[in-house]
């Protein structure tokens, strides 16, 4: 059970307000969940302020029926694998498959691909990241991509993130979301203009990259207990979401700020962050197409970020319940569609 959770809890957490000068509203919802909404006093929305999020991110998840083609879910392209990291881009493009997408796509360098392609039949892998032709070559699927997930096992390598800035410029050209992780946000920490305003960008960094991108972007050193350090560097970058990842997660549009407390698990091996944006990077394309009148005001990318963070996090404690100290994130990746069915189908 989320430690905030009680009966009938309907709370104002006063240190939370004193310290975000916000309203801080706590829900008792199904299944243990809690999610914490804090909102700034810079905004308005009392009303929604008191709306379950749960509920809105279930409306996005777009009905299973007969009369689909193949695609029509979700074609998603992670950008990353290199010759030291084939995992990441794995976990995330099949996390992506096992939440509901159709079609899964990895654009890494050339000695990666047989390895991921080794992992899994499932995954279409193109080995045309370190290539002199690498923008074109993933621009030419493009059009076909509904979302990219950009930077699990990217590495830093200097030619690489050539390439992946000149990706994220077409992708940016063509309008198509991105959720940037790992090594694409230490791209973004060089080049924050790469993301600057887009509003169909979200970034996911962890402890240590949402520190460095505080220094880059704000020239401040992160506070990882400040909310308000979210919603200032999702500002800054013109309102882009930002997703910090950690004992809670906290997520903003820079107007906004979300906590997702539901219950993981004391296991921190790596790739769990991986298994998160690409299930993102599907509910991203799902919130996006599901129109206002499904998400009720809301910022798509909000509720696509609390289903990926939410759905990590049980996905975390279903595994360590049966796998405890030996949890991996293949284990987790197993219980994606248990956990997705009790999160969001039950
Ligand atoms: N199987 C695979 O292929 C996987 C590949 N991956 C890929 O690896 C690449 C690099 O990504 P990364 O996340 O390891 O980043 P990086 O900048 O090297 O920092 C790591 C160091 O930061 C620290 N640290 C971390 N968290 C912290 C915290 N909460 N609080 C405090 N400190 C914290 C900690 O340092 P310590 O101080 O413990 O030595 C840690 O060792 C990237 O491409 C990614 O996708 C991963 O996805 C995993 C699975
Ligand atoms: N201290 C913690 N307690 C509970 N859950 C946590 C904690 N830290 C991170 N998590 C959860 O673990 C998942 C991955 O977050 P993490 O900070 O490990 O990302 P990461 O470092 O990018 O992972 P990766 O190893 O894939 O790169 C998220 O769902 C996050 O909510
Ligand atoms: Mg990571």
């Amino acid at each position: 059970m989320a430690p905030l959770a009680g009966a009938g809890a309907v709370l104002a957490g006063a240190a939370a307000v004193a310290l975000l000068s916000a309203a801080l509203v706590l829900y008792e919802l199904p299944l243990d969940a809690v999610l914490q909404r804090a909102f700034s006093l810079h905004t308005a929305h009392s009303i929604k302020d008191m709306e379950n999020t749960l509920p809105l991110v279930r409306n996005i998840i777009p009905p299973q029926t007969s009369k689909k083609h193949k695609g029509q879910d979700g074609r998603i392209g992670v950008v990353g694998g290199c010759q030291e990291y084939t995992g990441a881009p794995y976990f995330a493009a099949i996390s992506a498959l096992k939440v509901g997408a159709d079609l899964s796509h990895v654009f890494c360098t050339r000695e990666a691909a047989p390895v991921i392609k080794s992992y899994s039949p499932e995954l279409i892998v193109h080995p045309v990241l370190d290539s002199p032709g690498a923008v074109h070559d993933v621009e030419e699927w493009l059009p076909r991509l509904h979302a990219l997930v950009v930077g699990p096992g990217l590495g830093r390598d200097g030619t690489l993130l050539k390439n992946v800035k000149g990706i994220l410029e077409a992708a940016k050209a063509r309008d198509i979301p991105v959720v940037i992780d790992a090594d694409g946000l230490w791209l973004i920490a060089q080049h924050p203009a790469l993301i600057q305003g887009y509003r169909k960008a979200v970034l996911t960094p962890n402890h240590v990259e949402f520190n460095r991108l505080s220094e880059a972007v704000l020239r401040e050193p992160g506070n990882g207990s400040d909310r308000e350090a979210v919603r200032r560097l999702s500002q800054a970058l013109g309102n882009v979401t930002v997703v910090r990842k950690g004992e809670r997660d906290v997520l903003s549009d820079g107007e906004q700020v979300l906590e997702c407390a539901q219950e993981g698990s004391s296991r921190r091996c790596g790739g769990q962050g991986d298994l998160l944006s690409g299930a993102l990077g599907v509910l991203v394309h799902w919130a996006l197409l599901a129109g206002p009148e499904k998400t009720n005001g809301c910022s798509p990318l909000l509720l696509a970020a609390v289903g990926a963070c939410s759905l990590t996090r049980q996905c975390s404690h279903q595994a360590f319940q049966k796998h405890g100290r030996s949890t991996t994130t293949t284990d987790m990746i197993a219980e994606v569609g248990p956990a997705f069915r009790r999160l969001f189908e039950a």
